[in-house]
């Protein structure tokens, strides 16, 4: 039998890096779609913000293994929407993720396939238990960075599908400098 060899790494706690990771970059570009306002998202898509990075340190898709990444989740807004990431449920729906707050504010938005929604607000030190079959995305609500840990199955995969076509039946806002969870008015069951 041959042994994989354990990791230890250090992250950077107020960078999000980790060491040695893949990074992920994605722009404003890459969310199309995704943001309630077009007319606001064209406008900010001039200067194509970074929205999000991500750091993975990932395994062969097996069955048992777990994969780790920090995520940089920048702040800003489209419209009155806070940046958010694009979110998905696992391809292999039943599979369940714990995520940790390290630095800034925001959130997480969950999803059942039939568009129960629920909001959990993050700080540093906050865990979050996201069940399997639930759709998850992260929402920065604060003018930092909102940087945390996930640890997910390396079998979880992703599926965006269906968020990236009809989002989540919950909008994250800022409306009269409060944050707001507000129903989507175009989500449709
Ligand atoms: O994949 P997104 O929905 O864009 O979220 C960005 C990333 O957030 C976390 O780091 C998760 O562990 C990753 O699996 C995910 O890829
Ligand atoms: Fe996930």
């Amino acid at each position: 039998m041959e042994y994989k060899l354990p990791i230890g790494v250090n992250i950077d706690l107020e960078t999000g890096v980790i060491p040695g990771a893949k990074k992920l970059v994605r722009r404003l570009s890459n969310l199309k779609g995704y943001f309630q306002d077009e007319d606001a998202y064209n406008e900010l898509l001039k200067e194509d913000p970074v929205v999000y990075e991500v750091y993975a340190v990932e395994q062969e898709e097996k069955d048992g293994d777990l994969n780790f990444a920090t995520t940089v989740l920048y702040p800003g807004k489209v419209g009155k929407e806070f940046f958010f990431t694009k979110g998905h449920f696992h391809a292999k729906a039943d599979r369940a993720e714990i995520y940790y707050g390290i630095k800034g504010k925001g959130g997480m938005l969950l999803q059942t396939p039939e568009g129960k929604a629920e909001w959990i607000p993050m700080g540093p030190g906050t865990v979050v238990y996201v069940p399997p079959y639930w759709a998850h995305r992260t929402v920065n609500t604060s003018d930092e960075p909102f940087i945390f840990l996930a640890i997910y199955p390396a079998d979880a995969g992703h599926d965006y599908g269906s968020i990236a076509e009809k989002g989540f039946s919950k909008l994250v806002i800022e409306e009269n400098g409060e944050v707001k969870v507000i129903d989507n008015p175009r989500w449709k069951e």
